[in-house]
Parts: structure tokens; sequence; C-alpha cells
């Protein structure tokens, strides 16, 4: 058994646990990171990274197969399964790659590989072979798919994301179940690349959107590509010769059956903290386990442990890892002296066409905090007739904008929108740094882009805020379109 002392340890080397090393260290103290796993990060293995190289092979399909709609008729039109699979994996691994890299620059003695557990409030044990004792310590273990336990039944014909990204080549059908964000990410990749795909979810929810308007059209527009029940009833599913079988009722109460290759669970995430042993800590802990935290500084109830990325639970998403790894690092290096670090506005993309992105605060969190008395105001914009949407025939979608009636403060969107991920940057930069309505009517808008549906909105917006007159008619003098 190999004894370590450490000044500051990581459990778990993703994003958030490689932020956490590096601030960490830049304290000139001894710092030991941990890994059960493999090294390369979920982002660049199996999650941000092969998604989205997916979604473009489905997006070159899809301007292919939209064409004709411009007058252009492309020649023969194929997907190649394999080759679309290989591009994924090949550009995947080079990605994996530059996390590898960056990993062997780091001195063997501050790794140690294997699965780490909690002896006591300061001691980990690292499978049967390392103890360590630290001062203070970063809980960085990332998450994992969960699905029902009963669907364990369908063997490997039960696919989460990860696998995925292993596939050598493409089925023939699949069944997703949950819309949510990986569910609609690759169900409508894989749609647009000649896969048959239905996608079945619980209670209507989308894409983690809360904005009914929103959703609505959202819902809409995925519904009119593939067969989505968002508030699906489906019965029984069984493993058969050739795939499986799926019993449900479709929107009419009418019985159907469906034969698919696979199915896809992409029915939520749970962040990897039930094998660590925290509650011999006597650590706070949610109903799911996982450790309570302040958002600001990252320190759990034991104040030298702190915990950052998906194993949070705060906002699982590649950027917050960075952001929250890089505070829960420093106060880890710093400890006892801690310090708040700076947490940005929430801004969340998804990658389906149209986009789908959230700023700020979305349209349920401000239902609770306003109350129904009309204390905050919306204002909307639909891309249907936006100009440079039209143009470019990607005219589809809704933009919801959030005000503070009184100030005039910004307060969040939700949007199911062309570009979604710049509209949504442009709103996040306006909503962290406090701006009103009135002080973003007066930024610059060029012509014709797909913003000008941000100026729509936010006319619309101010309008209802009772600081401008309401839109009679569309601006045409500010370019048609608008
Ligand atoms: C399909 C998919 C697509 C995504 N797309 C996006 C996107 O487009 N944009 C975006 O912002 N986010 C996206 N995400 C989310 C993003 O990938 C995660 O939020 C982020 O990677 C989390 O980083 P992390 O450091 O918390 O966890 P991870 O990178 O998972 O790191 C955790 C590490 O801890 C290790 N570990 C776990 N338990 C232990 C233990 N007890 N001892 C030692 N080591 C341990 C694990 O092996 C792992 O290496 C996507 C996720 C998925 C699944
Ligand atoms: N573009 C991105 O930034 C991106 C991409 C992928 C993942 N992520 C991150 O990963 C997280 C996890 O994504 P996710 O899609 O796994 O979770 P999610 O919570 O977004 O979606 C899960 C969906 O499954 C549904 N569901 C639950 N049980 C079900 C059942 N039995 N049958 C049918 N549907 C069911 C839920 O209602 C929900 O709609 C996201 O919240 C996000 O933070 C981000």
């Amino acid at each position: 058994m190999k004894h370590i002392t450490a000044d500051v340890v990581i459990i778990g080397s993703g994003t958030a646990g490689l932020a956490a090393y590096r601030t960490a260290r830049a304290h000139h103290k001894k710092v030991v990171m941990i890994e059960g796993g493999r090294y390369g990060t979920t982002c660049a293995r199996v999650g941000c990274m092969p998604s989205k190289l997916l979604i473009a092979a489905a997006d070159s399909a899809h301007r292919v197969a939209e064409a004709p709609a411009f007058g252009v008729h492309p020649g023969e039109f194929r997907i190649d399964g394999r080759q679309v699979m290989s591009r994924v994996k090949a550009e995947r691994d080079r990605f994996v790659g530059l996390v590898l890299a960056s990993i062997d620059s780091i001195p063997a003695q501050d790794k140690v590989a294997g699965h780490a557990r909690f002896v006591d409030q300061h001691t980990l044990m690292v499978d049967e072979h390392t103890r360590i004792t630290a001062t203070s310590l970063v809980i960085a273990t990332g998450s994992r798919p969960t699905f029902p336990d009963a669907w364990r039944e369908l063997g490997t014909l039960l696919q989460v994301s990860d696998d995925v990204f292993e596939w050598d080549r493409l089925p023939r059908s699949v069944a997703v179940f949950g819309p949510g964000v990986i569910g609609l990410e690759l169900g409508q990749a894989l749609h647009r690349l000649g896969v048959k795909v239905w996608m079945f979810g619980v209670g209507g929810q989308l894409a983690g959107l809360t904005d009914p308007v929103v959703m609505a059209c959202a819902g809409k527009g995925f519904a009119g590509e593939f067969f989505l029940d968002a508030d699906a009833r489906v019965g029984r599913m069984e493993r058969v010769a050739d795939g499986v079988d799926i019993d449900f009722l479709d929107a009419e109460g009418v019985s159907e059956r469906i034969r698919v290759d696979l199915v896809i669970a992409a029915t939520g995430r749970l962040p990897n903290v039930e094998r660590l042993g925290l509650e011999r800590l006597g650590m706070a802990l949610d109903d799911k386990g996982v450790p309570l935290a302040d958002a600001y500084t990252l320190q759990t109830s034991l104040p030298h442990i702190f915990v950052a990325g998906d194993a949070s639970n705060q906002l699982p998403l590649l950027h917050e890892a960075n952001a929250q790894g890089r505070i829960a690092g420093d106060n880890a290096g710093r400890f006892p002296d801690i310090r708040a670090g700076l947490r940005h506005s929430r801004l969340a993309v998804v990658f389906t066409d149209p986009q789908i992105a959230m700023v700020g605060a979305g349209y349920r969190e401000l239902e609770r905090r306003y109350g129904g008395g009309g204390f905050f105001a919306i204002g909307q914009a639909s891309f249907e007739d936006q100009g440079r949407s039209r143009v470019v025939l990607r005219n589809r979608g809704m933009l919801r904008l959030y005000a503070e009636q009184g100030s005039g403060l910004f307060l969040g969107a939700e949007m199911s929108a062309p570009e979604a991920e710049h509209l949504a940057h442009l709103l996040a930069w306006a909503h962290q740094s406090r701006m009103t309505v009135a002080q973003m009517l007066e930024m610059p808008f060029y012509h014709p882009v797909i913003e000008e549906g941000v100026r729509t909105a936010l006319r619309d917006l101010n309008a209802g805020l009772h600081r401008g007159p309401a839109m009679v008619d569309r601006c045409m003098e500010c370019g048609v379109g608008d």
C-alpha cells in the first residue's frame, strides 16, 4: 500500500478536474489528481465534440436535401453511414489526443490512477493500492447517463449516448427515449442522416425549455420532421430476434407497434457521487446524494471540500465545468482563505435545427420569482417572416425576451431560432452587463441579419414595459423583414 500526503487532492480529471488542478497548482502546493476511468474528458470523448461532429454531418445532408428549394439540384444523393461514423471517430480521437497531450504535461507524481472513495474527511483510498491524505479536496467526478432499470432487459440493443459514438455504421431505425438536450440533438441528426427515428418523452418536456410558447413552436417543428410524442404512453418493450418491439398509444389513443434496430436512452444524467462514501463524512447532501455547495465558492458543508462540474449538479455544461473547476481549485489551493468567484449569466445552447437556447432567468423561474401579477414583461419575435432567415430558408422559430417592470432590466430569454448560438451570446453579454431593454435598443444592428429578430423582440418588450409605443407595423424603414 502506498501512502501520499498532499495539500490538495482533485478527484476526477475531466474539464472541471483539470481546471481545478491548474488553479490549485498556482498556489505552489502539492496537488494530486485522481482518475478512475480513461483520461480525455467526457466533452472530448463522448460529449460536446463527437455529438457536434455527428450533427455537422447531418447539417451537411440537410443542406443538400434543401438545395432544390433554391433551384439547385445536386446529383446523386447518398449518405455513407460508415464514412459518417469514421469521420466522427477520427475527429473525436484528434480532440481526445489534444487533451491527452495536455495530461502528459502534468508531472507523473501528481497523477494517480484508480477509483477514489472517502475513508474519512481528509483521507481517500484509491482502489486498494493508495491511501491519500489531503488538507483540502475537490470532487470533480462528472456524471453518467441514467435510465429505468427495467430497460436493461434489452441488453446491447439498449444504448446510451456514449455508445452512439462507437458505432461503425448507422442503424436503420432507432427509438429515442427522452426529448431532452441529448435526445433531440442525436435524434434529429440521425433522422437527417437517413435513420428512421421515433422519439418518446414524458410530461411534454422538451430540451429543458420552460416557456410554453417557445416549447410549442419547437415541438411543432421537430414533429414535422420525425415522430415525436413528448408526452408518450409507451407500453411493452421487448427484445426480438432482429430488434426491439415497442407498443405505444398514438395521439388519437390508437395502439401501435413498431420494430426498431436500437433503443437510445437519453433520459437524463446523474452526478457520479454515490460510490464516493460521502454518507460517512457527515456532509450535507441533497435528496440525490449530491453535496450541497455554495454557488460562488463551490464550498460544501465541510469547509475543506469543494465540488465542481457535473458532480455539483448545478449547471451540467462544459463552460460551467471549467468555471466551477477554476473557482473550486483556487479555493482548495488557498484554503482556508477562500474567495467568491465570478459566476457567469446562464447560457445554454442546444445544437438542433433550429437551435434552442436559454439565457439568464427562464420563464418558469421568473413566474416563481415574480408571481402571476405581471411584474415581468415579455416581448417576442417569430422568425417566420424575418428577412435574413427567409433569405437563407431558415425562417423557423420563436424568440421570447423577459424584462423587469419598472426598472426595464433585461432578465432572460428562451428561444428556438436560427443561429441561436450567436443570438444567445449577444443576449448573455447584455444580461451579464445588467443592461436595460432601452440600452439594448441603442446598440447597433446591421441589415440584413438574423440579429434584427432580436431588435423586433426588444421593441415588443419595450412596449410591454410601457416605455415606448407598441409596434403597429413591422419597421420597414429599418430594413425589409426586421
Ligand atoms: C452527448 C453529450 C453532449 C454534450 N454536449 C455539450 C455541449 O455541446 N456543450 C456543453 O456545454 N456541454 C455539453 N455536454 C455536457 C459536458 O460534456 C459536461 O458538462 C462536461 O463534460 C462535464 O465535465 P466534468 O469535468 O464535470 O466531468 P467529466 O469530464 O466527466 O470528468 C469526470 C471524471 O471523473 C472521473 N471519476 C468519476 N468518479 C471517480 C472516482 N470516484 N475516482 C476517480 N475518478 C473518478 C471520471 O472517470 C471522469 O474522467 C454534453 C454531454 C453529453 C453527454
Ligand atoms: N448542447 C449542449 O450544451 C448539451 C448537449 C448535450 C448534453 N448537455 C448537458 O447534459 C445534460 C443531460 O442531458 P440529457 O438530455 O441526458 O438530460 P435532460 O434532462 O436534458 O433530458 C432528459 C429528458 O428525458 C425525459 N425523460 C425522463 N425519463 C423518461 C422516460 N422514462 N421516458 C421518456 N423520456 C424520459 C425528460 O422529461 C427529459 O426531457 C443536459 O442537461 C445538458 O446540461 C448539453
